[in-house]
């Protein structure tokens, strides 16, 4: 009997323009030790031997990328102008530009550009713990602080529980025609999860760490120079 292995691709939106960095360029494209920010975050993916493809999706009118010399990340990249308005018509953008390359259900792993400290481990473990999993799912983190609800003034409303509370991260692990329907349904989600989620499904979240932060302000930038630099010494 023939056994059927679904393939691993990776798709990088990367069409933002960053505007709560306030940056004279889109956050991807500053320099993060040495090398624009988002050359990290595909280095890895791009070195995962379980990823066949890394896609990037940029701009229709990116002028950044042509300036940067990709060749040290091999022949697995491949970018993609195609971005969109929002983050969500990126990704879908991206899933439609690899239509014929893509089976039903191979996996695509969505992960941000604006995430440069992702790790080998990381997509290790979310394949692995996914790898049984008819949906997909998710690298989260659970929420560790005790949250408030805030009125306009900024007075407390209420204290929310964090129990079963996680934060989101990247990458988002679906199967490529499940996340493809469900982002063409969706609208105004910020992230795949809530896509197919809204099409009935149940992501599952596979615990990450805190290092896989999100770069949205300059601050941010700091921290993630601070692990990358402290983990490779
Ligand atoms: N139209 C868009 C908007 C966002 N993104 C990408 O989605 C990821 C997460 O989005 P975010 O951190 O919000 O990035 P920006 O939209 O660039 O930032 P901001 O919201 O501050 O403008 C980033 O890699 C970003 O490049 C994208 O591909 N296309
Ligand atoms: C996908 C994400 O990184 C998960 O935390 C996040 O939702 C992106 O949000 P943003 O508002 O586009 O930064």
């Amino acid at each position: 009997m023939q056994t059927f292995h679904p393939r691993h691709f990776a798709i990088v939106p990367a069409a933002g323009s960053g505007s709560r960095m306030g940056a004279v360029r889109p956050k991807q494209y500053l320099p993060l030790l040495g090398r624009p920010l988002i050359h990290h975050a595909l280095a890895t993916l791009c070195a995962a031997p379980a990823i066949d493809k890394v896609f990037v999706v940029l701009s229709v009118d990116d002028a950044e990328w042509a300036r940067h010399d990709w060749s040290a990340l091999g022949s697995k990249l491949v970018p993609l102008f195609c971005g969109g308005a929002t983050r969500a018509d990126s990704v879908l953008g991206g899933l439609r530009a690899i239509a014929d390359e893509a089976a039903q259900s191979d996996w695509v792993l969505v992960h941000d550009a604006a995430r440069p400290c992702l790790a080998s481990w990381h997509i290790d473990k979310l394949i692995r713990e996914l790898a049984g999993e008819e949906v997909g799912g998710l690298l989260a983190v659970p929420v560790a602080d005790t949250l408030k609800r805030a009125d306009e003034q900024r007075h407390v409303v209420e204290t929310v529980a964090r129990d079963s509370l996680w934060q989101a991260q990247t990458p988002q692990m679906f199967r490529y025609v499940m996340l493809r329907r469900a982002l063409e349904t969706a609208r105004e989600v910020t992230d795949e999860a809530s896509a197919i989620e809204m099409a009935g499904l149940r992501p599952r979240l596979v615990q990450g760490d805190a290092t896989n932060l999100k770069v949205t302000y300059p601050l941010d930038l700091h921290l993630a120079e601070w692990i990358l630099h402290n983990r490779r010494g």
